[in-house]
């Protein structure tokens, strides 16, 4: 069983609904990465997803705008982000999705990618710019080294094609609960909850949701009917303001430990 079944498998048992904290690899730098990471993991963080940094984010709102800049500044490249991964595994059995932008790993080459990845203990892909139709290209380099690549999906998906990506699946569902970019506007969980709900019937793996997700409130929300809820931009914002502080570790621990309260389902006190 992979890492990441075996987190959704675990939680399901408990009760609750996984955690998975977005940073950007790589933000302040590498070496405070991995810091992030550990911390992550001991505050409550189920599964962490790392953004490889990207010149042209099209996807991504300020705030993580900020975070890729701050990341290529320190100097960070896919292959950099792969030994961050490669030496958190040596002590971390946390599963870690890459998310990121299908340049970088085009020029990489994507069957020597895929191949690095697993061997550095990457649990899944997310190519946030490459629609599910045209992943030709990559799909048989993933499947041939066991990488499971994630399907995004959004409200504006039409329903034939939902049902069609949601039975082919790999790892998980991430259904981005709006239109726009990352982090600028609050999730609205009575509008997403039928569509997901729907979703996890037709889908025969965890369906995760992010985007405007920010508070212990939207967590405990979305947990109610998710599998995993993806905070993202309100966790970068925290590592923007106190990236060279002392304090940084701590305020993450504890922003991700009260979020993690959120993801424990019908705790409705
Ligand atoms: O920042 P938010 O609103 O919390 O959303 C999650 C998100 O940051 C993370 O999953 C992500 C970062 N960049 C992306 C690009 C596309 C899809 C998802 C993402």
């Amino acid at each position: 069983m992979s890492r990441l079944q075996h987190t959704f498998e675990e939680l399901k048992k408990r009760g609750e609904a996984a955690l998975i904290p977005f940073i950007t690899a790589g933000d302040p730098s590498p070496q405070r990465t991995l810091e992030l990471i550990r911390t992550l993991a001991a505050a409550g963080a189920d599964i962490i997803e790392l953004g490889v940094p990207f010149s042209d984010p099209m996807a991504d709102g300020p705030t993580i705008q900020a975070a890729s800049e701050r990341a290529l500044a320190a100097g960070t490249t896919l292959t950099t982000v792969l030994d961050m991964v490669a030496q958190a595994r040596r002590e971390l059995q946390i599963p870690l999705v890459l998310m990121g932008y299908y340049n970088p790993v085009f020029r990489y080459g994507v069957e020597r990618f895929a191949r690095d990845a697993v061997a550095a203990g990457v649990d899944g892909l997310l190519l946030v710019d490459l629609p599910p139709e045209e992943t030709n290209e990559v799909k048989p380099a993933t499947a041939a080294a066991g990488l499971p690549l994630i399907t995004l999906l959004a409200p504006t998906t039409p329903p034939e094609r939902t049902k069609r990506l949601a039975a082919a699946a790999e790892g998980y569902i991430y259904y981005v609960s709006m239109t726009g970019v990352t982090g600028t506007q609050a999730v609205a969980p009575a509008a997403i909850r039928d569509v997901v709900v729907e979703l996890r019937t037709l889908s025969p793996v965890p369906v995760a949701v992010g985007f405007g997700i920010s508070t212990v409130a939207d967590v405990q929300a979305v947990a109610e009917f998710a599998d995993a809820v993806v905070v993202g931009s309100a966790l970068v914002r925290i590592i923007g303001e106190h990236g060279s502080d002392e304090a940084l570790l701590d305020k993450v621990a504890a922003f991700t430990e009260s979020l993690k309260q959120g993801c424990k389902k019908n705790n409705s006190n």
